[in-house]
């Protein structure tokens, strides 16, 4: 199945985000998805097609002046529904973030073994001598070979790289089940890119963590997702295995995609994703697509299961 799994850690059902002001910005019109566990969900797309609000929607950290409908299940109770203090409970603790810039995500008053050592003092009760000697042991498993020198450390004082890779320790400390990595790859270089795969690889395999993972970085998505979501102005235009989506892409968005690719000679789609406030009738790539039919300009196509995944297009209805 595509779309849906038996077991779901995470299922997202017709998930809607809308922001207030002079004009209401529908960021995010009935998403749908699930995560099994263990499993590296990645959503991709144009940058503003609404892959970060997914993720803090989830998290149930978008602004005040946003308006969220619909379900976001996870381990069978609905996040949107939860108290802020029950929240609090799940965040970092059952769902771990990363954020893309890890130098502003680390506090820089802190060392780093304070801020590895805090989520076990804070949730698990643990004392912080014995918390801050945890930190270093998740840090040795890092690969960090001088790691009790390293929990004394500033962020200030590290690299981008290290940095991240502190962050990613912190934010699995407490073993979530799932991890949602925002563009974790932003910025680093060729090294600490391939540091970071091997990081969250080991994570699946070793801890069973289920990633949600979002990043531009399309040669980083096929090696480590399973199934990939395709984004586009605020919805799924296609959701498949990995290599379905990579090998056979169905939507003429996601081949377009695929082929601004180095690999593919980087030719880009020609125009621009559409305003969110006032987006085209019909099917919304219809101004860019060169397949559309007249039938686009005016009706929205549904997401269709076909073969185990499913398109969000009239040529396969
Ligand atoms: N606080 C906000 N107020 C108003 N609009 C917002 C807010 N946050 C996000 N949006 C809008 O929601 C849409 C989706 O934004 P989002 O950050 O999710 O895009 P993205 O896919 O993550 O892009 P990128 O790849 O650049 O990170 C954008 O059009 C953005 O302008
Ligand atoms: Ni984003």
């Amino acid at each position: 199945m595509s779309a849906g799994i038996v077991n779901a850690l995470l299922e997202v059902k017709d998930l809607q985000v809308f922001f207030k002001g002079i004009k209401t910005i529908t960021a995010l019109s009935g998403i749908s998805f699930s995560i099994g566990e263990s499993e590296t969900l990645a959503l991709v797309g144009e940058t503003g097609c609404g892959k970060s609000v997914v993720a803090h929607a989830i998290m149930r950290l978008l602004p005040s002046e946003s308006r969220v409908k619909g379900i976001v299940k996870f381990r069978g109770k609905n996040l949107l529904e939860l108290s802020e203090k029950e929240m609090i409970e799940i965040r970092g603790k059952e769902i771990g973030i990363i954020f893309q810039n890890p130098s502003l995500a680390l506090n820089p008053v802190y060392s780093i073994g304070h801020q590895l050592a805090e989520p076990l003092h804070v949730h698990r009760k643990e004392k912080k001598e014995r918390a801050l000697s945890m930190a270093a042991g998740a840090l040795k498993n890092m690969g960090f070979a001088n790691a009790t020198e390293y929990v004394r450390y500033y962020p200030s004082w590290c690299s981008g790289g290290m940095n991240q890779r502190f962050l990613i320790a912190a934010s699995t400390m407490l073993d979530p089940a799932l991890l949602i990595a925002d563009e974790p790859g932003k910025g680093l270089d060729r090294k600490c890119m391939s540091e970071l795969e091997t990081e969250l690889k080991k994570l699946k395999v070793e801890k069973k963590t289920a990633l949600l993972l979002i990043s531009h970085d399309l040669g980083f998505v096929k090696r480590l997702a399973d199934r990939v979501a395709v984004m586009y102005a605020g919805e799924i235009v296609e959701i498949a295995d990995s290599s379905s989506v990579f090998e056979s892409p169905l939507h003429p968005y996601s081949k377009g995609l695929l082929n601004s690719l180095p690999e593919k000679g980087f030719i880009p789609i020609p125009g621009f994703s559409p305003s969110l406030s006032n987006p085209p009738s019909g099917c919304r790539f219809h101004p860019r697509c060169s397949l559309r039919k007249m039938h686009c300009t005016e009706n929205h196509p549904d997401l269709t299961e076909i073969n185990g995944r499913a398109v969000r297009c009239f040529l396969y209805h």
